[in-house]
């Protein structure tokens, strides 16, 4: 019998093309790309001389730099990218979803609700958060633009092979923890760089029992650890996401394909090259107090005391807390906000919107807040409008938006003025992410609905 193998391992070794000094290159199924990443790479492309080789294994939507108020793109840097993304995909004959088009949405969200990103296989796209993918069992890579256009030109991409690294979350969360709790609370174990190099594998019940929506939430945020990418085993909840899907496999094709994923998992007695397992059973919902998704605390903790920390993490912490202007032993309760985002391909989903939807349901934003809900999707948007989550969010005095990255980061009309806090749904909270000096504080939609509500960072059981 063959040596027991990670899930991981078996993924990329079914795609190496070939080794290479110090690297394998691997064939990629599935190639997304967007307008922030794609222009030089298709410039690279042009001046080879070369053709995109799987144009029908490329698919591109407009996202980072939209409005999320208006079909037109008023500003002239955003306009000329996506005008850029426009001509190559139309030079190149590649799909294009457009800013109002009914597919667009952040390309994390788009591509699995379309049924295009299936277990096994491997994802590339230029943007980090490609790991986003790794919720359906797929080996799904962030790359850079040099990477962009090796793919376009050869659909394989040349990568050193990661490590693996099993994260284990045992038990069961109380019923207030939701997935991105889960990825805070890893993160606040691991650092903002403790999986460098690795590839995570998801494993515990608290994973097998979140919906494929919330593994990606999960999936999304591993490489804010410094992972590589993160995946989850395909199982019948995997199944049952991917049957609904418009584009996935039909029929025979459908029953070769489940036959073959519900194959797909690491080997009892397989050996990570690290592992990692938090009790899920006594986690709280997390909130982000610094400048880095790592420093997070729960949400009836206090802002840490520097002193606490030791090394480098210490200069690290301090400055974090002079940037977001917070007082070492404050409750993270009684920091007041001026913005909350619900959004992002973090929590941009469905499910997401629900979350902060039955929240607010009944309730009002808090007066002198902002709050802004912008679905991660059209597709989202239309599937929240059928089920009135849009009149929930607007009887409370949010606003409701077209998709797009959005606040998420600063590439974009949506951007945070001054020095203002947000309770924001994304995974990154660095300086200057949703604006030049804007505080941003990390937390899940639910936590965000109810932060909104009090002004102050609140969980829903605080409403009660
Ligand atoms: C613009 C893009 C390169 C970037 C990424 O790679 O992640 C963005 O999506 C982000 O979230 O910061
Ligand atoms: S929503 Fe945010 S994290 Fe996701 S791709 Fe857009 S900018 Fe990056």
């Amino acid at each position: 019998m063959s040596r027991p193998t990670t899930l991981i391992d078996k993924v990329w070794d079914a795609h190496v093309v070939q080794h290479q000094d110090g690297a394998d290159l691997l064939y990629v199924d599935l190639h997304l790309i967007h307008e922030a990443t794609s222009a030089q790479a298709f410039d690279g492309l042009a001046l080879a001389g070369r053709r995109v080789r799987r144009p029908d294994l490329t698919l591109a939507v407009e996202d980072h730099n939209v409005p999320t108020d208006s079909l037109t793109i008023g500003d002239p840097v955003a306009s000329l990218q996506v005008r850029t993304l426009r001509r190559n995909c139309a030079e190149h004959g590649i799909r294009l979803f457009r800013h109002g088009d009914a597919r667009q949405g952040v390309v994390h969200v788009v591509g699995p609700e379309l049924g295009v990103v299936l277990p096994g296989t491997t994802v590339t796209c230029g943007d980090s958060h490609t790991s986003t993918h790794g919720a359906l069992g797929a080996l799904a890579f962030g790359v850079g633009t040099s990477d962009v256009e090796h793919v376009l030109a050869t659909q394989t991409v040349a990568l050193r092979r990661p490590g693996t690294m099993a994260v284990e979350f045992a038990g069961l969360p109380p019923d207030d923890v939701t997935a991105k709790d889960l990825a805070l609370a890893l993160l606040a174990r691991l650092g903002a760089n403790g999986a460098h190099g690795h590839v995570l594998e998801y494993l515990g019940d608290a994973v097998r029992a979140l919906s494929v929506e919330g593994r990606m939430t999960l999936c999304n945020m591993s490489v804010e650890a410094g992972a590589r990418a993160g995946l989850v085993a395909p199982d019948e909840t995997t199944l049952d996401y991917l049957r609904q899907r418009p584009e996935s496999p039909r029929g025979a094709a459908w029953e070769r394909a489940a036959a073959h994923w519900s194959g797909l998992r690491t080997d009892a007695g397989a050996v990570f090259d690290r592992t990692v397992r938090v009790d899920a059973t006594t986690l709280t919902p997390h909130v982000t107090w610094g400048t880095n998704p790592g420093q997070a605390v729960g949400i009836g903790d206090r802002v840490p005391d520097p002193g606490r920390f030791t090394g480098a993490e210490r200069a690290v912490a301090l400055r974090a807390l002079e940037y977001m202007a917070l007082t070492p032993g404050t409750a993270m309760r009684d920091i007041a906000v001026d913005t909350v985002f619900i959004g992002s391909c973090t929590n941009g989903r469905l499910e997401d919107l629900r979350a902060a939807a039955d929240v607010l349901r009944g309730r009002a934003v808090a007066p002198g807040v902002r709050m802004l809900v912008v679905p991660g999707s059209t597709q989202v948007r239309r599937a929240a409008e059928a089920e009135g989550l849009d009149e929930v969010f607007l009887a409370a005095g949010a606003q409701w938006r077209l998709s797009g990255c959005s606040m998420c980061l600063g590439m974009n009309p949506d951007r945070l003025p001054g020095t203002q806090r947000c309770a924001s749904t994304s995974n990154r909270n660095y300086e200057g992410r949703q604006g030049n000096t804007a505080r941003t504080h990390l937390v899940s939609p639910a936590m965000a609905a109810a932060t909104a509500v009090t002004g102050r960072f609140a969980s829903p059981a605080d409403l009660d």
